[in-house]
This record gives C-alpha cells, sequence and structure tokens, in this order.
C-alpha cells in the first residue's frame, strides 16, 4: 500500500508576538519587543501550505493554542476578573504575562515526535506529545499538543497517543526537531535518527557551555521504546554543543534528512566524522546493504555556521515529491544570504543531490526563530491511515478560503507587548479559536470550552 509523508503545519495563533523568550534562539532575542504582525504571519503560514500542495504533496493543519494560559497565571496565584488576572501578572513580571500570550505552539516540529506504523511493533502510527521543559512559554503546550492531536488522529485502531514524557531536565523533549527518519521510501522501514543536546545521567558528558541544550538522550530513548521501534531502527548522535553556543538550538537548524539523503553542516554533530560513518552503517546494515546513504556535508567555507543560522538553510524542508524529484523549501531569508545562494545554485548542478529549490515568505516566523522546518510535523500516512485523520484537518483549496477568511476577520495586524494586557484580546483570540475548533471539526479541546 503507499504511503505518504504528510506535513501538517501549526496554524499560526491570534497573539503571535516577539517577547524574546527563549534563551539560545538567536532570533528570539533579537527580536524581543518588536511590533509583531498576527494577520500577516498566519497568511504567510497558509501560503506556505499552499505551496506544498501545489506541489502535488498532502498537507495538514494543526490548530492553534488558547492564549493567554490563563490557568498557568492562576495556577500561580493570580486571581480577580480576568482583566485583573492580566493586570496583576504584568506588574509583577511582564515576561511571565508574554509567556502566557505566546503563539509558540505555532512550531509544530516541536509538537511532538511521530513514529510510522510500519516501524512499530503494533503497526501503529505512534505520537508522543513534547514536554518542552526546557522553556516557560512552550511547557505548557504539551495537553493542548495531545488533545490537538488526538482530535486530529482520533482512530485508535490507526493511531496510538502517548502522554508527554516527565516534565524534568532530566527528560527535557523537543520532540520532532530533533528527530530524522530515513529510509529508502516513505512507506519503507526506517532508521529513527535522534540527536540529543545532552545525557542528563552522565553528568560528565560533553555539552554546551553557554546556551542550553535543550533535548536529553534520555527523552528520545524514552520515545523509541514508548513507540516500540526496533532496536536496529534506533541510532542516537550526539550535536556538536560548541554550534549549540552558536545559535543552534534544535538539531533541525543544522541539519535535515529526508528517505535516503542526510543534509546537514559540516559542524551539526559532536565528533561528525565518526558520526557519519556510524549513521551511513546503521543505514546499510538495517537494509542488508541493499541501500546506501547519501550525506550532502555543507563546508563552513561555503556556509559558516552563523549564515546557516542566520538564513536557516537547514531548517528548510527537503521533500520528495510525486515525480520522485527532491524539493527543498527553503526560507527567502536563502535566497538573501549570497553565500548561501551560491551554494544552493550550485548544489542544483549536482546529481543525486537537489532538484528544486522552492523559496517562500515566512519572516513573521522566522522573526521568533521558526524556519519552514520549525512549521511543520511530519507524518507517514498509508492510504488507510490518511483515509482516517480527520478531514477537516487536511489542506485543500477550500480550507485554505476558509482558514484565510477566518484570519482576516479576526487577527490583529499589529501586536506589541503593551497590548498584552488588553482583556479584549483574550475575547478576540478565544471567540476566533471557538469558531475554529467547529471549521476544523475538532470538539472541545481547550480550556475555555469545558
Ligand atoms: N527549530 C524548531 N523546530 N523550532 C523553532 C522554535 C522557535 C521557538 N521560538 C520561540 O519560542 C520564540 C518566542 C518569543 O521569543 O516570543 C523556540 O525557541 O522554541
Amino acid at each position: 500500500m503507499h504511503s505518504y509523508e504528510v506535513n501538517f503545519d501549526g496554524l499560526v495563533g491570534p497573539t503571535h508576538n516577539y517577547a524574546g523568550l527563549s534563551f539560545g534562539n538567536v532570533a528570539s532575542k533579537r527580536f524581543a519587543a518588536q511590533p509583531s504582525n498576527p494577520r500577516q504571519a498566519a497568511l504567510q503560514g497558509l501560503e506556505k501550505m499552499r505551496t506544498m500542495r501545489q506541489l502535488g504533496l498532502h498537507q495538514g493543519v494543526l490548530a492553534p493554542h488558547a492564549r493567554p494560559h490563563m490557568a498557568l497565571l492562576k495556577q500561580l496565584g493570580f486571581t480577580g476578573s480576568d482583566a485583573q488576572i492580566l493586570e496583576k501578572a504584568y506588574k509583577y513580571n511582564p515576561t511571565l504575562l508574554s509567556a502566557c500570550f505566546s503563539s509558540s505552539a505555532m512550531w509544530s516540529a516541536n509538537a511532538a515526535t511521530v513514529s510510522p506504523s510500519s516501524d512499530s511493533a503494533d503497526n501503529r502510527v505512534h505520537f508522543t506529545a513534547a514536554n518542552l521543559s526546557n522553556k516557560l512559554h512552550r511547557s505548557i503546550e504539551a495537553p493542548t499538543t495531545g488533545r490537538v492531536l488526538q482530535a486530529t488522529f482520533a482512530n485508535s485502531n490507526y493511531f496510538a497517543h502517548h502522554a508527554p514524557l516527565p516534565g524534568h531536565d532530566h527528560f527535557a523533549d523537543e520532540g520532532a526537531a530533533n528527530h530524522t527518519r530515513l529510509c529508502p521510501q516513505h512507506g519503507d522501514k526506517g532508521l529513527h535518527l535522534f540527536v540529543y543536546g545532552r545525557e542528563a545521567f552522565n553528568e560528565g558528558g560533553v555539552k554546551p557551555q553557554k546556551f542550553p541544550a535543550r533535548h536529553t538522550l534520555e527523552a528520545s530513548a524514552a520515545i523509541a521504546r514508548l513507540h516500540q521501534l526496533d532496536d536496529s531502527q534506533q541510532l542516537y548522535i550526539q550535536q556538536n554543543p560548541e554550534v549549540i553556543d552558536q545559535g543552534v538550538f534544535h538539531n533541525d537548524v543544522i541539519a535535515v534528512g529526508n528517505e535516503q539523503l542526510l543534509f546537514c553542516h559540516e559542524q551539526a554533530f559532536y565528533k561528525q566524522h565518526q558520526a557519519l560513518d556510524t549513521i551511513s552503517s546503521a543505514y546499510s546494515a538495517l537494509y542488508n546493504d541493499a541501500h546506501r546513504l547519501s550525506i550532502v556535508e555543507v563546508p563552513t567555507e561555503a556556509v559558516s555556521v552563523a549564515d546557516a543560522v542566520s538564513s536557516y538553510l537547514f531548517n528548510s524542508q527537503l521533500i520528495t515529491l510525486p515525480s520522485n524529484a527532491t524539493a527543498l523549501i527553503a526560507p527567502q531569508e536563502c535566497a538573501e544570504n549570497p553565500a548561501v545562494k551560491a551554494y544552493l545554485d550550485d548544489l542544483l548542478t549536482q546529481p543525486d543531490t537537489l532538484d528544486e529549490v522552492h523559496y517562500v515568505d515566512i519572516k513573521q516566523s522566522m522573526q521568533n526563530g521558526g524556519g519552514p522546518a520549525c512549521l511543520r510535523l511530519r507524518v507517514v500516512l498509508t492510504e488507510q491511515e490518511l483515509a482516517a485523520t480527520n478531514p477537516a484537518c487536511l489542506f485543500s483549496d477550500k480550507l485554505h478560503h476558509t482558514l484565510s477568511d477566518w484570519v482576516e476577520r479576526h487577527y490583529r495586524d499589529q501586536l506589541c507587548q503593551d497590548d498584552l494586557r488588553d482583556p479584549l484580546l483574550i475575547q478576540e483570540s478565544y471567540a476566533a479559536l471557538d469558531e475554529l475548533t467547529k471549521l476544523m471539526n475538532l470538539g472541545s479541546i481547550y480550556d475555555f470550552q469545558q
């Protein structure tokens, strides 16, 4: 039976703003307190989904989360009307209020780790919502993520949903941003490459000195157990701590893979030569040498780590088109960076690498450190599993029209930090999301609907 890789993009929420909440994410800090444009952000995201659809791929949509997250403020002892709670929280600490307003669930590569049915012992697609415990504003995402995923993939004959890992530093989990599945074709069994930033149970292990390593080896190992992956299909590789300290806060900022191709920077992994040998050997061994992995390793002299981080070259989506051609969906910033553009133009002339590059404008997301690949969760589905997926969450011209109209009616075109004190923003945001759950046939997934 044919299988498809379906990208499920996180729809940008009505309170998308720049709050500088992510220490270690250079763009998040650089654009802190700049005005954002939530309407444009959401429309840019929808346009990216349309590009994918026009290329002939199935595309899904994951609903945004309800913000502000009033439950956190109440849990922290703020009382009174919603307006009073916002004002008290703001006076106590504006950053706390910003965290409750973040639209960060839009970066759905961090929403969960997903294993296709071809890889799990029970032949179901497995999902574990990521605890995102390293950042306050993201640590509140997992319960709603779980409900969104369950409403999107509801049929338990096909889909298994696991609770997030314990929200302790030892099991810090950033989801699929640190997970790459390599295979001859999406429907085949695959090699799961888990890339971690540090080992929690090895205090003497290498780790970054300046910025946090957000994801642990122990988290990935737990996911592999939960998803019933065979030992031969799991591989654990450490990210290069030196590049984490240069702003590579997730592996998907420095490497991306698709089917038989791994596209990575020369400095992506700790002890890179050894790491790439290990990955290639594990891949060949899994298929008894019948298949070989292609690796495109980008040298520092062609693209520096700083250029990789500012252009988000590796946060492109690497995809197989229906024609079997390999395409890169890259951020517009790659076309504007001379070194990166020259590298990509040259790569297009090399055999067995890339066949096409498409540039997309997602500047509103980029300014918070989220590129094309951050905005999507990859889910490999058989035809039957696709048919069992909530059809109202699958992107089409009709859904594009419906969601664009919904955004135009509900979203503001500017949001500054001071606007977060405006109680009207709560009403606007909840009214929009209440309507969205009907448009996407999700049921009552939000706390305010309980
Ligand atoms: N690489 C992947 N897969 N995801 C990118 C996530 C960006 C997100 N930015 C933020 O959360 C910024 C929020 C702010 O500062 O307002 C983060 O750092 O977790």
